[in-house]
């Protein structure tokens, strides 16, 4: 039976490790370089992680105590290592594993994404040594003219001589159906696990190619391409009666809807500050003025308008000064001239990404 889970997805049997906890928020993103072999024409990479880029979620990595404490700011409970390739820079990938397992212990799940074309078994033994949990082969198979899917399909083999779970994660490309189930079928008679299928989006960097080999939004509102879906579904069916593989069809909304905001919950636990307030959506809301000259302003507030100043905090980086909604409003109504006033939300992310900004009157 293809059953729908309560995360916006679909599936046939049980959900990979990886995804149980990755649906409930609770996987860092390790991101180990954005160096890949490979080309797809739907590669959602932005530019700045083309590069050799290393992010913990949205912080940018420049030791390995960035990495620790952003697994302690979401209470991580594993992590899916992805890129680019992360075998592109196996030595680094191999060093964080070993670094989250022996920070965090055995039972920290970790599932790595790869495209297959460096999985040689002296490299999958360093994954496997460092303590790898499950890995995920997302070989060439929409390229018609690929010069590494052979390798690729041939390395996949090397992945069951050892003990850990091993899946595909493919995007559903309409008109694909025969490669992906012929895909299905190879790793089902090799003994794989699963097979994810991610219904295809677009970005702003593969739009364009998107576009010009005819695939279609569903909508405006959304990045997900029409008949993705519609093909991922059948392909399980498919799978369901054919073999013995776990499916799961991971959705945009999914991504958008379940596993970013409750991975944001997590953390905006542990970063709000006392005057911000955690809404449901995981973001941060708080009040802000805004002035030429900060510190005038902060003795104004305090000295004049007696806003303890617990209540307050002088923000330099971002030029303002953060304070309860509340006081905001209040403020906003009782002090005239040139200070402006703002209600945020912003994602309590390491780069705290602004998602909105009333103006108070
Ligand atoms: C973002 S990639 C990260 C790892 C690696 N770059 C890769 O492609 O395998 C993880 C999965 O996303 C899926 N994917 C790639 N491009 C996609 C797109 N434009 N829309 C939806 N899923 C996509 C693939 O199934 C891939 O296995
Ligand atoms: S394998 Fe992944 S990172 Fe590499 S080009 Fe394809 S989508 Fe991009």
């Amino acid at each position: 039976m293809v059953w729908e889970t309560p995360y916006f997805s679909y599936a046939v049997r049980e959900l990979p490790k990886g995804c149980q906890l990755c649906v409930r928020g609770e996987k860092l993103v390790l991101f180990t370089t954005g160096k890949c072999p490979r080309d797809c024409f739907y590669c959602p990479l932005s530019e700045t992680r083309r590069g050799d880029v290393v992010y913990a979620n949205e912080r940018p990595v420049k030791s390995l105590d960035d990495i620790i404490e952003e697994a302690l700011l979401m209470e991580a409970r594993g992590a899916g290592v992805t890129g680019g390739d992360p075998l592109a820079r196996l030595d680094r990938t191999v060093e964080y594993i070993r670094l989250l397992k022996e920070a965090f212990g055995e039972s920290f799940h970790v599932h790595l994404y790869t495209t297959g074309a460096l999985a040689t078994k002296k490299n999958l033994e360093k994954l496997y040594d460092a303590g790898l949990d499950e890995i995920r082969f997302h070989p060439d198979l929409f390229n018609p003219n690929s010069r590494l899917f052979k390798v690729e399909i041939e390395n996949i083999r090397n992945a069951f001589d050892f003990d850990w779970d091993v899946g595909g994660e493919i995007p559903s490309i309409p008109g694909q159906f025969e490669r992906m189930r012929r895909y299905a079928d190879f790793l089902d008679n090799l003994g794989a696990k699963f097979l994810n299928v991610n219904e295809l989006e677009f970005s702003e960097t593969n739009l364009r190619a998107i576009l010009d080999r005819g695939y279609r939004p569903i909508s405006d509102e959304s990045a997900a391409i029409k008949g993705s879906l519609e093909l991922g579904l059948r392909l399980l069916e498919w799978g369901e009666e054919n073999t013995s593989l776990s499916y799961h069809l991971c959705t945009a909304k999914l991504k958008d809807a379940v596993q970013l905001k409750n991975r944001l919950r997590r953390m905006a636990r542990n970063v709000a500050k006392p005057y911000m307030e955690i809404t449901e959506d995981g973001t941060l809301r708080f009040g802000i003025a805004e002035y030429d000259d900060l510190d005038e302003l902060y003795t104004l507030l305090v000295e004049e308008a007696e806003v303890p100043a617990e209540w307050l905090y002088l923000n330099r980086e971002k030029g303002r000064i953060e304070m309860p909604e509340e006081v905001a409003v209040e403020l906003a109504e009782a002090i005239e001239g040139d200070v402006r006033f703002f209600i945020v939300e912003e994602y309590p992310t390491f780069d705290r990404l602004e998602v909105e900004r009333i103006p108070l009157p």
